[in-house]
């Protein structure tokens, strides 16, 4: 177990989120569940952090409460310092399902442009936030077209777009690729890793899949069954420029790969 959260912060950058403590039960009248079970970590302003951990840790849990769609029964979490009590406007959300995400009667620039309006903004800046987006993902002649027109590829990327579109301070993404075959998912673990480089924007990224980790991380976090708390904070000690032939044949990469599956696999029956 991680015990000092800032030591655990990579490259002395300022602390730019602090999971202090969280402990979440879910308690109904026919069963109480310790799905969190004092999770504490912090991650520093432009990090790019994965957390992987075995079914049912937990982790969507996590992510509800880090985002504030979620009160936690215990501990706090912090963003720029300060408590997160609702969804904060620093951060964005990119979860798994694209379909149920995006707006199936709004064509592409309108899903994109909805963060924009409810921030207030004016139509002139929302338009041209709306075209670095999506030229920023790839999509520059898809605007006009509705989501249901694109593969599922291009949807994460709509999705994608209207999570940078406000530019956040922190992107956070539940297990999205999941949904889309491999050389989609590959396609897509570069777009995000080009975004963190060209944006600065901080990165906490779910996986099931600890290649993805290890391949987009600096930093992985490795969370034990529920009560969930995090096991090991392993640095990506890798180069910076990654591809996914070159740095996935890697020694370095194997030998990352088999420590973090020993953590999972001794996660599965570990709990806090
Ligand atoms: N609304 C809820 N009410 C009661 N229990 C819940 C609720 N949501 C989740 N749980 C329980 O909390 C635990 C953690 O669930 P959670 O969905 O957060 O895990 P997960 O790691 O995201 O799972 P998976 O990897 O399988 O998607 C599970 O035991 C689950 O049954």
């Amino acid at each position: 177990m991680i015990e000092d959260r800032n030591a655990a912060t990579a490259q002395g950058r300022p602390t730019l989120l602090d999971v202090d403590a969280v402990k979440m039960v879910y308690s109904s009248a026919h069963r109480t569940v310790e799905a969190l079970g004092g999770v504490r970590f912090t991650v520093g302003d432009g990090e790019f952090v994965c957390i992987v951990g075995p079914s049912g840790a937990g982790k969507t849990t996590l992510l509800k409460c880090i985002s504030g769609l979620l009160r936690p029964t215990g501990g706090t979490v912090r963003l720029e310092g300060t408590e997160v009590k609702a969804p904060p406007q620093a951060m964005a959300l990119v979860f798994q399902d694209y379909a149920r995400s995006l707006f199936p009667w709004m064509t592409v620039e309108a899903n994109v442009e909805l963060p924009l309006k409810q921030a207030g903004m004016a139509r002139r800046q929302r338009r041209d936030l709306i075209s670095s987006a999506l030229a920023d993902v790839g999509l520059t002649d898809v605007g006009s077209a509705y989501p249901w027109q694109l593969s599922g590829g291009m949807q994460q990327r709509v999705a994608i777009a209207r999570a940078i579109a406000y530019r956040p301070r922190i992107l956070v993404m539940d297990e999205p690729f999941a949904a889309v075959d491999a050389q989609t998912r590959a396609d897509l673990e570069d777009l995000v890793r080009d975004l963190w480089h060209k944006l600065g924007v901080t990165v906490l990224f779910v996986t099931h899949d600890i290649d993805e980790a290890i391949y987009l991380g600096e930093r992985v976090l490795a969370l034990s069954a529920s009560p969930t708390v995090v096991m090991d904070d392993i640095a990506i000690d890798l180069p910076d420029a990654r591809d996914q032939i070159g740095t996935r044949s890697l020694s370095r990469f194997g030998e990352l790969r088999k420590e973090l599956y020993g953590q999972i696999q001794r996660a599965r029956h570990t709990s806090g």
